[in-house]
């Protein structure tokens, strides 16, 4: 039920300073500054409702989505006031007794994730071995490493990040575009020995039929193709479906405009088989996924074959309802909203320029 009317609307513009640590970097972005515009929506109503948004960049893309939010012509971001929806609106007992199954599954399971945090591209050798070895430790199994900027750094990478994890953990390989068809299947081909589950992004997002010769190509090598992070839209969607151009379904929570375009691509995703793997990590991403792929399991495809959902471990301090990761797993969020929500003091010390973090560091450039 709506209660109250929309009061104020305030934009701001907050960055983290992750190229300082090569967190995020691939071979596309070299240097991310994983960023947002971040909105909170207030009202007049007398319980003080409020919603929030956002909308994940790199930085400078801040000021795009800032400028299109305060005309009001973005709906990106979630308005925190709803969590996983209710279960069991299927329709019948038998269904009903089904979504409870799922639900007590992921109550006490949890959804299936995997990390990424160990070998983003600008990482050295030796950081590369000392996270693997801590995520190996902490429970993880399935790991995604940055390929795509040059081929025999690649592959001394892929054996490091192999050797360290085993033959039977699971291996993912995330080219963010870099390539053109042709240089994906032979690129790929170089690094097939290392037993990636899929490559990531291997050409541009829009070249539905790119994605489609090389998921041909690679059949023979057993490399299945995922992308999604960069389709805004589920028409993209439904055509990478139709032209069996992926093997794994990425949809990004704040890339879709609004639950529903995310909701839609869930259904196509049933509908054709494949399984959704989603983006995660940026800023505030796993937060808001998390919603997403828990109702796909409890209410859509009721499978976890083959599925699993990025997890990123940077920046879930500046939330108010941080994932709770556990045994690499996602457990579902307690609190009711999208947990969109960030720490009032997070925000305020990483606006961009003049909060206190930029302040520092854009005076200390200067000098
Ligand atoms: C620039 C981002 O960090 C990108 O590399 C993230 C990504 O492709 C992924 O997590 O997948
Ligand atoms: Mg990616």
């Amino acid at each position: 039920m709506v209660r109250g009317r929309v009061s104020r609307l305030a934009v701001s513009d907050v960055r983290f300073p992750t190229s300082l640590g090569g967190h995020g970097s691939d071979a596309m972005h070299t240097d991310p500054d994983y960023s947002a515009a971040y909105v909170v929506i207030e009202t007049d109503a007398d319980d003080g409702l409020k919603g929030y948004g956002i909308t994940f960049t790199l930085g400078k893309g801040t000021e795009v989505d800032w400028s299109r939010e305060r005309r009001g012509a973005s709906g990106n971001g979630g308005c925190s006031q709803r969590g996983v929806g209710p279960v069991g609106q299927a329709g019948g007992k038998a269904s009903l007794e089904v979504a409870c199954g799922h639900e007590e599954h992921m109550l006490t399971r949890g959804y299936p994730a995997y990390t990424t945090s160990c070998a983003w591209l600008g990482y050295s050798d030796d950081t590369l071995k000392q996270l693997c070895k801590e995520a190996l430790r902490d429970g993880w199994t399935r790991f995604k490493v940055k390929v795509g900027a040059d081929v025999q750094d690649d592959v001394r990478r892929c054996r490091l990040i192999r050797d360290m994890i085993g033959p039977d953990k699971t291996l993912m390989m995330d080219a963010n575009q870099r390539w053109d068809v042709p240089e994906a299947v032979e690129w790929m081909s170089k690094l097939a020995e290392f037993k990636p589950l899929w490559i990531e992004e291997p050409t541009s997002p829009d070249d539905i039929l790119g994605h489609a010769a090389i998921s041909k190509a690679l059949v023979p090598l057993g490399i299945g193709v995922a992308t999604g992070e960069q389709c805004h839209n589920r028409v993209i969607f439904k055509q990478l479906l139709q032209a069996n151009a992926l093997q794994f379904l990425q949809i990004d929570s704040c890339r879709l405009g609004s639950v529903n375009e995310n909701l839609s691509v869930l259904l196509m995703a049933k509908k054709f088989e494949i399984p959704v793997c989603p983006h995660a990590g940026g800023v505030g991403l796993c937060e808001l996924v998390q919603h997403l792929i828990i109702f796909d399991y409890i209410s859509v495809s009721a499978s976890l074959e083959n599925r699993m959902c990025e997890y990123v471990d940077h920046l879930h301090e500046h939330f108010k309802y941080p994932v709770r990761i556990r045994q690499a797993s996602y457990m579902p969020p307690m609190d009711a909203g999208y947990s969109t929500e960030m720490k009032e003091e997070s925000v305020k010390k990483h606006q961009y320029p003049d909060g206190e973090v930029w302040k520092k560091l854009l005076a200390a450039q200067k000098n």
